[in-house]
């Protein structure tokens, strides 16, 4: 393959993955040369780009590379020897091996290292699928078929498919298990097609022993590949052989789904990852820290900004990491400490885009409320502590819950000083420590706030 052939080819496949995916994962592909035996070289500037790409483009890339050279048989990612400056990646992702290659007999696609159970944080939104899926990796007689996941972006259903897959291969080594995307399935199943291999195709998905296909909305009004899926599974099942499939929604709720594959996935146990509460994202955070402590430790990272992040970020579980991968960076960068202002200045677009609707009256209302003071009085000059500690707690949570900077808050405060506001969030932070009565007041306030 000449440059130029690279050339033409990353136009097509800018067309097909956009614009933003293809800077960040196409364009840093270089073509190094192919090898006789029909191996196509890249370099990629980081491991964790290879992986990536390998498993999320390598499919496609060489699907398209085939369409128009047919000899190559294989792409290999290879980190460049030069790279320079590569970006800090959270260690577990660099464990992997630099060289990925992508053989296209292989049904499965490669599992993340960093997605086990042990680092699955359980709580109230997610436990039932956690506890399916655990059951299901004991690798036991089959019970249900299929486990079917759902839940919206970044809730965790990849991890746990992964999780199970590890885990089966720990425990039962003699189990063919493949993990594969609805999309891979589909490239694959096209691949067969066009090389007229449709038998090796069949006989190679008929004989896994555990099937999970993650995001089967994907082959929503694709009718072919519905309808091999359709025999894929029904053979399976048949079998006993147990399927795992995971999806953005309910399989009744999937367009384009033909009813008697949507009727086959609900035949099982379907289960559904709920939205992230507050003590979910805690406990993430706190997990993620202990990761980021071991490739940062000169960082610090104080439960204050843990629960403002927790708070302001509730969207999903990838944006809380991506903020934390950035934070990290960022602090590190700069050489400064986690403090809260440096996060808000950091993360100001990713919290301005998840922010929630709380507002400074709000604040002042429930507070004053619960310590049973006047509003007025809240608001007001008069310094005794029965006024000034609910005041601060008040102001405490105006910097946590809002967006609102240090001078905006001090002004719906009577007008008082950034200062004044500075030294009372400090306060509360201190008090929060040591007094278990004001940590639980907080506690109070903010779910009340937030329900
Ligand atoms: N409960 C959890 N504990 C620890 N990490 C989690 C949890 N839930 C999600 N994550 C992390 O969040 C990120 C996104 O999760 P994952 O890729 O599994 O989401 P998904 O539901 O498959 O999303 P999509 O619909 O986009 O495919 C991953 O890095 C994953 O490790």
């Amino acid at each position: 393959m000449t440059q130029e052939q690279w050339g033409e080819l990353k136009k097509e496949l800018l067309k097909t993955v956009g614009s933003h995916n293809y800077k960040n994962w196409i364009e840093p592909l270089e073509l190094n040369g192919v090898s006789d035996d029909g191996v196509a070289t890249f370099s990629v500037p980081t491991s964790f780009l290879g992986n990536y790409v390998s498993r999320e483009y390598g499919d496609l890339i060489q699907y398209q590379i085939r369409s128009l050279l047919p000899e190559i048989r294989r792409l290999r990612f290879q980190v460049a020897a030069n790279s320079a400056a590569k970006p800090k990646v959270p260690a577990s992702t660099t464990s992997q091996p630099a060289m990925i290659q992508n053989d296209g007999l292989m049904p499965a696609a490669p599992l993340d290292e960093r997605f086990t159970f042990d680092t699955f944080v359980v709580g109230k939104p997610n436990e039932l699928a956690h506890a399916a899926a655990k059951r299901v990796a004991e690798g036991g007689p089959v019970t249900f078929n299929p486990l079917f996941l759902y839940g919206g972006v970044g809730l965790g259903k990849t991890h746990l498919m992964h999780a199970i897959a590890w885990e089966l291969q720990a425990r039962r080594p003699d189990l063919n298990v493949v993990y594969l995307s609805a999309e891979q399935f589909m490239y694959r199943f096209v691949q067969a097609l066009r090389d007229r291999k449709m038998m090796d195709f069949k006989q190679v998905f008929r004989s896994v022993d555990v099937l999970m296909v993650d995001d089967v909305q994907f082959i929503a009004g694709k009718d072919s590949t519905q309808e091999e899926f359709f025999h894929t599974f029904n053979a399976l099942v048949d079998q006993n052989k147990q399927i795992i499939i995971s999806g953005d929604r309910a399989p009744g709720e999937i367009e384009n789904l033909e009813n008697r594959i949507k009727s086959r996935l609900q035949c099982g146990l379907v289960v559904d990852l709920h939205p992230t509460d507050y003590e979910l994202r805690l406990g993430i955070l706190q997990s993620k820290v202990e990761t980021f402590g071991q490739q940062y430790p000169e960082l610090e990272m104080s439960q204050g900004v843990l629960e403002f992040l927790a708070h302001r970020i509730s969207t999903n579980v990838r944006v809380l990491e991506g903020a934390m991968t950035r934070l990290y960076a960022f602090a590190s960068l700069v050489k400064q400490p986690i403090t809260l202002e440096l996060t808000q200045d950091c993360l100001a677009d990713v919290l301005r885009a998840s922010e929630r609707k709380i507002s400074i009256e709000e604040i002042q209302r429930k507070v004053s409320d619960h310590f049973n003071i006047r509003l007025s009085d809240m608001i007001g000059p008069k310094r005794v502590r029965n006024f000034a500690r609910p005041r601060q707690v008040a102001m405490y949570l105006c910097k946590q819950m809002t967006s609102r900077s240090l001078p905006e808050i001090g002004r719906c405060f009577g007008g008082r000083d950034h200062t004044t506001v500075m030294h009372g969030v400090k306060r509360i932070e201190e008090l929060r420590a040591q007094d278990g009565q004001i940590a639980e007041d907080l506690e109070l306030l903010r779910r009340t706030l937030e329900s």
